[in-house]
């Protein structure tokens, strides 16, 4: 089985009279250590799947398979544990702790997870042990999200998802933080979920899927992704 699998998944919210079906019988399969990006327009239904799959938001009806458990199933402890131990998320504006260095910032994160990395190893991996002992107010946007991704990886999760996490940067630095999450996914086996509107990076990833309309429309496999490099913007 897949590592990732989201079979037939609904999700519907009550706005007064009116019920939205933000996913409605979305299904895709992610492999261990992919690089997946799930691309759609605004609206689409992309962040409700994100939210599902990092446990923060339960389905109405369908299974969402991680690493051969249905979370779809998990009572609320077991997503609590769920969320701390297997999932690490980043997000658009980084959310970093403003009064706690870097390195406070990855302590604060492995605090909760038994499965924590060394966190100095982790720094380095993302080209910042040098700004550790920064607060987050001192770090150009680019390195706030490289301590955001670093934060999410020092847990050891079994899922990296990502929420248009180069939407705040500029398109050089957009670049080094796509680099850094391809990488992630190929030398550490880490899977890697970004969801995007920017059709562009569809290229770099070994799968996309799209979304529209709180369908899933197209599933492409890519067998030879792009660096980002040879992306054209
Ligand atoms: N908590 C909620 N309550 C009510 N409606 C919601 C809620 N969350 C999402 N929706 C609605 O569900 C639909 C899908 O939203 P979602 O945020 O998943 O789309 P998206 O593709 O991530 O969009 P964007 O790229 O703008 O973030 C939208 O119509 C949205 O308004």
């Amino acid at each position: 089985m897949a590592f990732v699998r989201v079979v037939n998944e609904y999700k519907r919210y009550q706005m007064g009279e009116n019920k939205i079906v933000a996913n409605n019988g979305i299904s895709f399969d992610i492999n261990e250590g992919e690089f997946a990006v799930i691309l759609g327009p605004s609206g689409a239904g992309k962040s409700t799947v994100l939210n599902i799959l990092g446990g923060m938001d339960k389905p109405d009806e369908g299974e969402i398979w991680v690493d051969g458990k249905n979370i779809a199933a998990y009572s609320t402890h077991e997503l609590t544990q769920y969320r701390r131990e297997d999932i690490g998320f980043v997000f658009q504006f980084y959310n970093l702790v403003p009064n706690l260095t870097a390195r406070e910032n990855l302590e604060l994160a492995t605090q909760i997870s038994p499965n924590a990395l060394d966190i100095d190893e982790v720094l380095e991996s993302v080209g910042l042990s040098h700004r550790r002992d920064n607060f987050p107010a001192q770090l150009s946007g680019g390195e706030q999200q490289r301590v955001a991704i670093a934060r999410a990886l020092a847990k050891n999760p079994k899922l990296l998802l990502c929420d248009e996490p180069t939407g705040a940067l500029d398109l050089e630095t957009g670049k080094q933080i796509l680099r850094l999450l391809q990488n992630t996914a190929h030398e550490t086996k880490t899977t890697v979920i970004v969801i995007t509107h920017n059709t562009s990076i569809a290229s770099m990833a070994d799968r996309v899927i799209y979304i529209h309309d709180a369908k899933v429309r197209e599933i492409v496999e890519n067998p030879r992704p792009r660096s980002v490099d040879e992306i054209e913007w």
